[in-house]
């Protein structure tokens, strides 16, 4: 890891609500940095704003005020094909439900990245080299109804990661796996993050999940609370106990 900053946001603050609508602040001035390669955490009880904080930084949606660097470039000042073209070449995403789309084969939802950026004479090397590294080259000539859930999961992972982006942003990503699904979807995602040098940002309720990451950032009624770094020689189950001690003491 070096001291580059992936993501940079500073004061941001969302209030939901149109004009004659109630308003409700989900986010009141957050800020946060994360480095290049860091693998962090965002933590929190149910509406503290986890997933209105990745919408922000993700560029999924805009703050009302508060600006967001990616890569050193502000993406709140970023609009329509300039926004995509950016958001495409450095940030992949990955979700729950995978979002994969039925119709077409497991290397042409892997490729779509690069098709709708009309890069097609990389696509068939780029997405051998990508389905090798993530172990689902047997399976590029299926549909992902034939595939299990933690299979649809890597070849979104692969999706996301054939841009080579500079991070790599996930919702609950494990939230539908089943538990050796989910651990394996983690360890993919801790070696992605080492052997790649890619930045991971992860929202997560599961202290599980969040126990693969270096750093945890706890939410708390759209504020950033307390953070919680894994410590060098510390193992991931000490760090998961801690961090079950961390979600108990914060939630009272
Ligand atoms: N589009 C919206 N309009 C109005 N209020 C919203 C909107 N989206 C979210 N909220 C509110 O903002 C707060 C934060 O929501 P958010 O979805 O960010 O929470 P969360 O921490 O991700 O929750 P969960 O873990 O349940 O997904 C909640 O009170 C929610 O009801």
């Amino acid at each position: 890891m070096n001291n580059v900053s992936v993501i940079q946001a500073q004061n941001l603050k969302k209030v939901y609500g149109h004009k004659q609508e109630k308003k409700y602040m989900a986010l009141q001035d957050v800020s946060l940095e994360v480095a290049a390669g860091d693998f962090v955490g965002v933590m929190g009880a149910s509406g503290s704003g986890k997933t209105t904080l990745l919408n922000m930084l993700a560029t999924f949606d805009r703050p009302t005020s508060g600006t967001v660097r990616i890569a050193g470039k502000d993406v709140t000042a970023l609009k329509g094909n300039a926004l995509a073209d950016f958001r495409a070449q450095q940030m992949g995403f990955i979700f729950q439900d995978f979002n994969l789309l039925d119709n077409l084969t497991i290397a042409q939802n892997i490729s779509l990245p690069l098709s709708l950026q009309g890069k097609t004479s990389k696509i068939k090397r780029s997405v051998r080299e990508i389905a090798e590294s993530l172990g689902i080259k047997d399976l590029l000539d299926k549909y992902p109804a034939q595939l299990s859930g933690g299979q649809k999961q890597r070849v979104a992972c692969a999706r996301a990661l054939i841009n080579k982006p500079q991070i790599l942003f996930g919702d609950e990503p494990s939230g539908a796996l089943d538990s050796k699904a989910a651990r394996s979807l983690l360890e993919l995602l801790q070696k992605i993050n080492s052997e790649q040098k890619t930045a991971i940002l992860l929202v997560t309720h599961d202290a599980f999940s969040a126990s693969f990451c270096r750093r945890i950032i706890f939410i708390k009624d759209g504020q950033i609370g307390h953070e919680l770094v894994r410590q060098p020689g510390q193992s991931r189950v000490e760090f998961y106990q801690l961090i079950l001690e961390q979600l108990g003491t914060f939630e009272q």
